[in-house]
């Protein structure tokens, strides 16, 4: 059983790791460093510190992931319109999983929707859930939702990925799970800030659970399933995305609640994806008080105290 993983950052890595240790044969493309990452058998700047098994190879030709029996594309949103245009050669005979978690700017399309926007008839797959690169790649134990709108193709997705310590659980609700994994990086945002603002965790609590009530609002509004945000892919992530110092998003969220200059290059998909569902939000009228307090504190228009006098100010309400 073959996999290609198209985007050597740090999940593309971990699930390359993983799924090669269970006996996959894993073809791994990086963009850069091909040659150096397969020389020292480890993603030295994106996942240091976990070895490459035997099975896995790194190449610098993406017509070798593509090639494979089951295409992975591990890059952030909002590079994910790019790499498909630039590979949809070798793409339009697969049914790519898109590994993902963002909502793309100007379109606001999700995976799913990107992907048929560039390829028109490929049936995309999505694999998202609560898991940190590291956890996967240490082999540790992670459940995540792997959604696909063709029942058949999703068994068989579901069968060619999981792994002893990865449970893929199968959806065929590809909007909800996009959209709890996109939308919990906006709020795992606003934790970190009030948490960096010293707001307590009686504030991170709250903004959790409306932020949960916010992420259903949207998602109801788009077609998911009530059921689908309530799972791996939307409570589960919402839980470990706004609870731990291992998220970019939330450590992203606890520099602007300090104050400080956020210089790492890391990859912080909440970001773009808060500017995306708000502008949506508002087309929709759908109610995102958070997400918007996000976008404004991103563009520097509200202070942090500002926006929780805001949130808490809002007119008194049944839950
Ligand atoms: N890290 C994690 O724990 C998890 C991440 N995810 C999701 O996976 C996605 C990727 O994240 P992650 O791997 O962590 O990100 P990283 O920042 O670690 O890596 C991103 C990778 O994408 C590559 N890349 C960017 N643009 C392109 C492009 N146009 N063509 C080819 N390669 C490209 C980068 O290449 P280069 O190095 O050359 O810049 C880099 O290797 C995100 O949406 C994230 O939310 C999901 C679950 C867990
Ligand atoms: O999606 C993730 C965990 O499920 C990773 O979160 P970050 O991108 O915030 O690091």
């Amino acid at each position: 059983m073959s996999v290609g993983i198209l985007g050597a950052g740090a999940f593309g890595t971990a699930l390359g790791i993983v799924l090669a240790r269970s006996g996959r044969e894993v073809v791994l493309w990086a963009r850069e460093g091909a040659e150096a990452m397969q020389g020292a058998r480890e993603n030295i700047r994106r996942l240091p510190g976990y070895g490459f098994p035997d099975g896995l190879r790194v190449t610098d030709q993406a017509r070798d992931a593509t090639a494979a029996e089951t295409v992975l594309l591990a890059v952030p949103m909002q590079s994910l319109r790019e790499l498909l245009e630039a590979e949809a050669a070798g793409l339009r005979a697969t049914s790519p999983v898109a590994c993902c978690k963002g909502v793309e700017l100007g379109t606001t399309l999700g995976p799913a929707g990107v992907v048929t926007d560039v390829l028109p008839g490929v049936t995309p797959a999505i694999l998202t859930g609560p898991s940190f690169a590291r956890d996967i790649a240490a082999g540790l134990p992670t459940a995540l939702t792997l959604a696909c709108g063709d029942p058949a193709l999703g068994r068989s997705l579901q069968a060619r990925l999981a792994t002893p310590t990865v449970r893929l659980y199968r959806s065929e609700d590809v909007t909800g799970a996009e959209l709890g994994g996109a939308l919990k990086n906006v709020i795992a945002i606003a934790c970190g800030a009030a948490m960096g603002a010293g707001l307590g965790e009686s504030a991170r609590a709250a903004l959790m659970t409306r932020g949960f009530a916010e992420m259903n609002r949207m998602a109801l509004a788009l077609g998911a399933e009530v059921t689908t945000l309530a799972g791996l892919s939307g409570f589960g992530d919402l839980a470990l995305t706004c609870t731990s110092e291992g998220s970019r998003n939330y450590r992203f969220g606890l520099a602007l609640g300090r104050g400080e200059t956020w210089s790492s290059g890391d990859t912080v998909e909440g970001a773009p994806t808060a500017r995306a569902v708000a502008d949506r939000g508002r087309a929709l009228g759908v109610e995102m008080p958070i997400t918007s307090a996000v976008v404004a504190l991103l563009d520097g228009r509200m202070k942090l105290g500002d926006a929780m006098d805001m949130l808490l100010a809002r007119p008194l309400r049944e839950e």
